[in-house]
């Protein structure tokens, strides 16, 4: 196997992983994990689980294309072509159902980034190279009407597309610090992972959200979130009752945080990458890599 190859299986198995971590990860609000499936009557674990694997050759072909490339339009382009048939893969295993749309998005723009320079390690610069990439157009874009663009219409709001553009600040600026402060007061990295998805959560303007609640419902999870945090975090009692009262408000709402869902999987990929690349030798100082 060529070096191309490897750095493009290790990526995919990251993302994958990744995505398997999130949805593994229990008890989430509204989310599919392994006590129930939210607020969703068409997706379960399994076909999570199915959907995931079932992307691993498609961040493999993203890092592939991206190989020790510099982000430019044409690389923009593949990858969108190739996102977009990852989009088709995913309906094919679900049957139609919308199990990943926001990660493969997320994912493969962070899958290339990282392929571009195997060296890179440092969470906030591959975010920026994402960021790079996502800015460039993409010319054979679809005007699709989707749930994302009627929303971002509503209510002013970036979305998946604005947050990507923006270098992932709810990953770089709110997620992945949260995750190492969590760890560094020697909380389980379960607790840890979920008090990192509420405090994404308590923050992002999250379309899927907004598409099925509302403003309304927006302002009450962004709340809810905050308040479970304030309350000592999902590692105490009272942070573990807040929690439930959050979920049953979603419940009722019939309210999902999908786009918190794939920036969490965003923060436990770059977090995994920089384990494995610095255990590689591959050390970032500030934006230079050695
Ligand atoms: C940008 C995408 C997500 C479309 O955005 P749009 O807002 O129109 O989408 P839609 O409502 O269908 O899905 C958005 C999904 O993003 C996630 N999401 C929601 N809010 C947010 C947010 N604030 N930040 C990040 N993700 C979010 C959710 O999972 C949601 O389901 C994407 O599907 C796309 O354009 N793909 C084209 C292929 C491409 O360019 N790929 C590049 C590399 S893979
Ligand atoms: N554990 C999870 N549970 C549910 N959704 C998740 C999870 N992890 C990530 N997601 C993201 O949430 C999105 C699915 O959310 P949702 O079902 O609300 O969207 P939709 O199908 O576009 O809208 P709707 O169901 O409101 O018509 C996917 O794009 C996916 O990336």
């Amino acid at each position: 196997m060529d070096q191309k190859n490897m750095v493009a299986e290790t990526l995919a198995e990251l993302a994958v992983q990744a995505l398997l971590n999130e949805v593994n990860l229990t008890p989430k609000p509204g989310l599919v994990d392994q006590e129930n499936n939210g607020a969703h009557y068409d997706l379960t674990l399994q076909l999570m689980h199915r959907s995931a694997e079932s992307l691993r050759p498609v961040f493999a072909e993203i890092a592939e294309a991206s190989y020790e490339r510099v982000p430019s339009q044409e690389l923009r382009e593949e990858i969108a072509a190739i996102g977009r048939n990852g989009e088709q893969v995913m309906l094919g295993i679900t049957g139609g159902v919308n199990t990943h749309k926001g990660a493969i998005w997320s994912l493969g723009l962070l899958v290339s980034a990282a392929a571009s320079d195997a060296k890179l390690s440092d969470p906030e610069f591959l975010a920026e190279r994402a960021g790079t990439i996502a800015r460039f157009p993409d010319r054979y874009c679809a005007v699709a009407s989707t749930n994302g663009s009627k929303v971002k219409a509503a209510y002013q709001v970036p979305g998946a597309r604005g947050e990507a553009q923006l270098n992932f600040p709810h990953v770089c600026k709110v997620g992945l610090p949260f995750l190492q402060n969590a760890r560094e007061k020697g909380i389980s990295e379960t607790n840890a992972r979920l008090d990192t998805l509420l405090a994404i959560m308590s923050e992002l303007d999250d379309t899927c959200i907004l598409h099925r609640g509302g403003m309304e419902a927006l302002e009450t999870v962004k709340n809810g979130a905050n308040q479970v945090l304030e309350s000592g975090g999902t590692s105490t009692t009272a942070g573990r009752l807040s929690l439930m009262r959050l979920n049953q408000r979603m419940m009722e709402r019939f309210v999902s945080p999908g786009g918190s869902a794939d920036l969490l999987a965003a923060v436990l990929f770059l977090d995994a990458l920089q384990k494995e690349r610095s255990l590689k030798g591959g050390v970032a100082v500030g934006n230079v890599t050695f």
